[in-house]
């Protein structure tokens, strides 16, 4: 249905087609028949006589229809592949919208949101098209059927109607076999398999993998969750077998009969040659009835619609919300977190509950915790990207709940630990901070800011060079470098107006002097600005003008640098630790 609102022209096109195609060789068939009974006379008569005219005439015909079906043949195949490719792209389209729609986090963190996501990913990535090749064989294998059904009639009408229906049941009795083994039913064993396969394939993960030995596990694992997937569907398919064997006995026995019953008829005269023929071919072609190639196909694909629509359901849902307002401006005071509580879907333990932070607009926060305490979710309620449980969230007084989240985020710039390698051009990698700054002017002096002029120059088509060695022409950078185009795009964020800047560890992989240099050029180019700085190295969280030690879902401790040391808390006693550390590397020619 979908695919006839969405595709009116192009179904009905291709419907009509098949009609043809399928009455084409039923026309052969009659032809045939005519042949048969014609030739006789000719062959008597010499092809000067009325017969041999009627044979040449018939030969005409047959030549007519055979020339018709190839090219009727041909435009269908042409104008099928052209929906296929329509229809692809449609439905990848809104598989695409709907997931960059998400406002927030959820679907891919709650179990059964981010099951239907993966499902509608798996779709839209593998042989989308497969609900338009099944229809459209479906209507090209099953129109020669019906004309077969029309033509064994036009001789026999009862023939017809019963060996018809017992090819019907047939058909119906394959396709539930093939629903019951549908392999697409993408449950969680596909779901495995499509990870494992992806562990082979990722470029991000190579490495890893071949270091730690792990390809025979991964091709293991890979071939085990395939054997599950297989037993699942045999199992399936065992039931029932009996039933389709006795069709399979009644539709010989139909046959056999039929056929029976035309050579008693035939030997008494009263079926002619010509009818014998068309009946006998009419019943070959009756077999077209069951085919199952189509029906794979159409199975595979009309999960695909119900499913992307569940996906726009579920991202519909996260965005019930009227309109928020607009936010023009970074915090002129304050952003507050009060009671609040949150925890991750399908998580019991709270990450935070009852957290109270009040972060000063235009002032320096670092924020200091241990693996897990919940620095990077912190930053995901503050950015909008999840919704606390409970308490709020306000900038200036208005809850974050009630600000348009595009336009808060606009004000809101935030380079995480692992931030998005894009493999494009440098251009895009530092100009994605504000999609509307395409200035090169204006991506260089981010890049001088964010200390990354070195990275630019050493590119060899400069700003046009694609960070990607996987594509022609490109180059692949260190990590570091990698951090310094980043925090580039951080810049150009701030240079289109965002007024908060988060920096989460995204410099981890600097040593520490670049890291310190670093800070220290962006606490100075940000000064005025609402920075917020995350990171474990606390030569480089000091120099935030107040700092906040998270433990347990709240914040310890609060104050200074020099505050922090005096009270001999927890951050005391970690900076001493580091400091001590360096100080050890350092007394040992190590540069740390
Ligand atoms: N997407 C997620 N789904 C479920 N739990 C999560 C998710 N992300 C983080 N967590 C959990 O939430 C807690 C806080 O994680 P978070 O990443 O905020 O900590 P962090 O302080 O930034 O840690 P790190 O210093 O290691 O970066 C951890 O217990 C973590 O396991």
């Amino acid at each position: 249905m979908t695919l006839v609102r969405a595709f009116p022209a192009s179904v009905t096109f291709l419907f009509m087609l098949a009609l043809l195609l399928g009455a084409l060789p039923a026309i052969f068939a009659l032809l045939v028949g005519r042949l048969v009974e014609t030739l006789p006379a000719a062959v008597e008569g010499g092809m000067g006589s009325a017969a041999g005219g009627r044979v040449v005439t018939t030969l005409v015909w047959v030549t007519a229809v055979l020339v018709a079906r190839e090219v009727v043949d041909g435009v269908y195949q042409v104008a099928k592949w052209d929906f296929y490719r329509r229809y692809e792209e449609y439905l990848m389209a809104r598989v695409m919208r709907a997931t960059l729609a998400a406002p927030r986090l959820e679907l891919f963190e709650d179990r059964e949101q981010a099951a239907v996501a993966d499902k509608a990913v798996h779709i839209a990535g593998w042989e989308p098209g497969d609900l338009v090749d099944g229809w459209t064989t479906k209507w090209r294998v099953q129109a020669p059927g019906l004309a077969s059904a029309v033509l064994v009639a036009t001789v026999w009408p009862i023939a017809a109607v019963v060996v018809t229906a017992v090819w019907v049941l047939i058909s119906r009795r394959l396709q539930a076999d093939l629903h019951r083994s549908d392999l697409y039913a993408y449950g969680e064993a596909l779901r495995h398999a499509d990870y494992y396969s992806r562990i082979g394939q990722r470029i991000e993960w190579a490495k890893e993998v071949r270091v730690f030995g792990l390809v025979d596990w991964v091709a293991g694992r890979f071939g085990r969750q395939w054997a599950v997937i297989l037993d699942e569907m045999w199992k399936a398919r065992r039931v029932d077998q009996r039933s389709t064997t006795l069709l399979f006995v009644a539709l010989a026995a139909a046959n056999g009969g039929v056929l029976v019953l035309a050579a008693r008829s035939a030997a008494d005269g009263s079926l002619g040659i010509a009818g014998l023929t068309v009946l006998v071919q009419g019943l070959l072609g009756l077999a077209a009835l069951a085919d199952q190639d189509a029906d794979n196909l159409i199975v595979y694909g009309s999960p695909h619609i119900p499913t992307v629509r569940e996906l726009e359901q579920a991202v519909a849902a996260q965005s019930t919300r009227p309109a928020g307002t607009l936010v023009a401006s970074g915090p002129a005071h304050e952003v507050r977190f009060d009671g609040v509580r949150f925890a991750y879907p399908g998580r019991e333990e709270p990450v935070f509950d009852g957290l109270d932070l009040r972060i000063e607009a235009g002032t320096s926060l670092g924020i200091v915790g241990i693996n897990g305490a919940g620095k990077t979710t912190l930053i995901k309620l503050l950015a909008g990207l999840e919704a606390p449980q409970a308490g709020r969230i306000t900038v200036d007084g208005t809850d974050l709940a009630d600000l348009d989240p595009d336009s808060w985020r606009r004000r809101v710039a935030a380079i995480f630990q692992d931030f998005v390698r894009y493999e494009l051009p440098a251009r895009d990698n530092i100009g994605f901070g504000s999609i509307d700054v395409r200035d090169d002017e204006r991506i260089a002096e981010a890049a001088h800011r964010a200390g990354a002029n070195d990275v630019l120059a050493g590119l060899p088509n400069g700003l046009d060079t694609l960070l990607s060695r996987r594509f022609p022409g490109g180059v692949d950078l260190s990590g570091g470098q990698w951090q310094r185009i980043a925090l580039a795009r951080a810049m150009v964020a701030v240079q289109a107006g965002a007024r908060v800047l988060v920096l989460d560890e995204p410099t981890a992989q600097l040593d520490v002097r670049a890291e310190a240099d670093i800070y220290d050029r962006f606490l100075d180019l940000t000064h005025g600005l609402t920075t917020i700085v995350i990171s474990h190295r606390f030569s480089t969280v000091r120099r935030a003008d107040r700092i906040v030690v998270l433990d347990a879902g709240r914040i310890s401790e609060d104050g200074s640098h020099d505050e922090l040391v005096a009270a001999g808390g927890t951050y005391a006693r970690l900076f001493a630790k580091q400091a001590q550390r360096y100080h050890d590397a350092a007394d040992g020619g190590d540069d740390a």
